[in-house]
């Protein structure tokens, strides 16, 4: 690709287009590995840590949310069914339009093992979905839980990639018109994106066709910089936003910037640089006990329980 500059000249002074593909192309920084050796090893993974997770856990398997095909979930539960648990629910990457929840119980093990039940959420990636879609299916997947669980001791949401965005987004929804509000207590953003705009300028967006306006409804560090995504009660969220040492610059940036700018608009947040670790291993490693990332979401879980016994 030539020099051409993005539109966005002020916001990357020196970025080309060539520059920005790169920036949001994970597999290129991948140090280990090459891109795509990656790509097969991230959903290889993915594969055997759900066919474990399903091998080894009581499970709810396909449960429809909604009406349609691409809306299921599944539920991972710990040993000792009770109803009144902490759950935790991860929304997959893959840049909207790659991956499954077929091949992303990453986590499940190792929270199940401590007593957190696991819901993997599928979604209709593009280009059968719209972001719009995807924003209003993972909405009604948590309004489900709620009204399924409704003793349940906090929902967690846990988003990689490009789930990370669709879980921010959620900061935003408008639960009355669902009936009921979710018990929302955490929040684990991994290596996300927040400001959809420099996408709508790379291949990512062949298959999403965001316009501008699209992409600029759908990005919750837009709308926390204009003042409309507001911490109500003392109840609030806990916010972790996490981002890998591997990850590319642009991917820092963005993740510093929504930690920046919600700690100024009043939210409970927090953010981890995690040491030694690429884009894909920092949600495949989650089927480590002993892992960072694993420990953090257990203590925030657990850290909640202690505060409000
Ligand atoms: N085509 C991208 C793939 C990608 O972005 C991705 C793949 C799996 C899980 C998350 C991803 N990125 C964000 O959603 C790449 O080559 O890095």
């Amino acid at each position: 690709m030539d020099q051409q500059q993005t539109g966005k000249g002020a916001q990357f002074p020196q970025t080309t287009l060539y520059e920005l593909e790169s920036q949001y192309t994970p597999s290129r920084w991948v140090i280990r590995l090459g891109a795509q050796e990656a790509l097969r090893t991230y959903s290889q993974m993915g594969n055997d840590a759900t066919k474990k997770a399903q091998a080894t856990r009581r499970s709810l398997l396909h449960v429809p949310y909604g009406d349609g095909e691409g809306e299921k979930l599944d539920i991972y539960f710990p040993e000792g069914v009770s109803a009144a648990l902490p759950f935790c629910v991860f929304l997959h990457g893959g840049n909207w339009q790659t991956g499954s929840k077929d091949a992303s119980a990453f986590m499940v093990n190792p929270l199940t093992a401590q007593g957190v039940a696991v819901v993997v959420v599928g979604y209709d990636i593009a280009p059968k979905g719209t972001l719009d879609q995807m924003v209003d299916q993972v909405t009604r997947s948590i309004v489900f839980v709620q009204k399924k669980y409704p003793r349940n001791e906090g929902i967690y949401l846990c988003g990689h990639s490009a789930g990370a965005h669709l879980a921010a987004m959620m900061l935003l929804a408008n639960w009355t018109k669902h009936g009921v509000t979710p018990n929302l207590k955490g929040f684990f953003l991994v290596s996300g994106i927040y400001d959809l705009e420099p996408i709508v300028h790379t291949s990512v967006n062949a298959r999403l066709l965001m316009t501008l306006e699209d992409a600029q409804r759908n990005s919750p560090q837009r709308h926390l910089e204009a003042g409309l995504m507001q911490p109500v009660g003392p109840s609030c969220p806990m916010l972790v936003v996490i981002v890998g040492q591997h990850d590319s610059p642009e991917f820092h940036r963005q993740s510093r910037e929504f930690y920046q700018t919600l700690c100024r608009a009043g939210w409970k947040a927090s953010f981890e640089e995690l040491h030694d670790v690429d884009h894909f291993e920092i949600v495949w490693k989650l089927t480590q006990q002993d892992y960072m990332l694993t420990q953090i979401i257990l203590k925030t879980i657990f850290q909640e329980f202690s505060d409000n016994p």
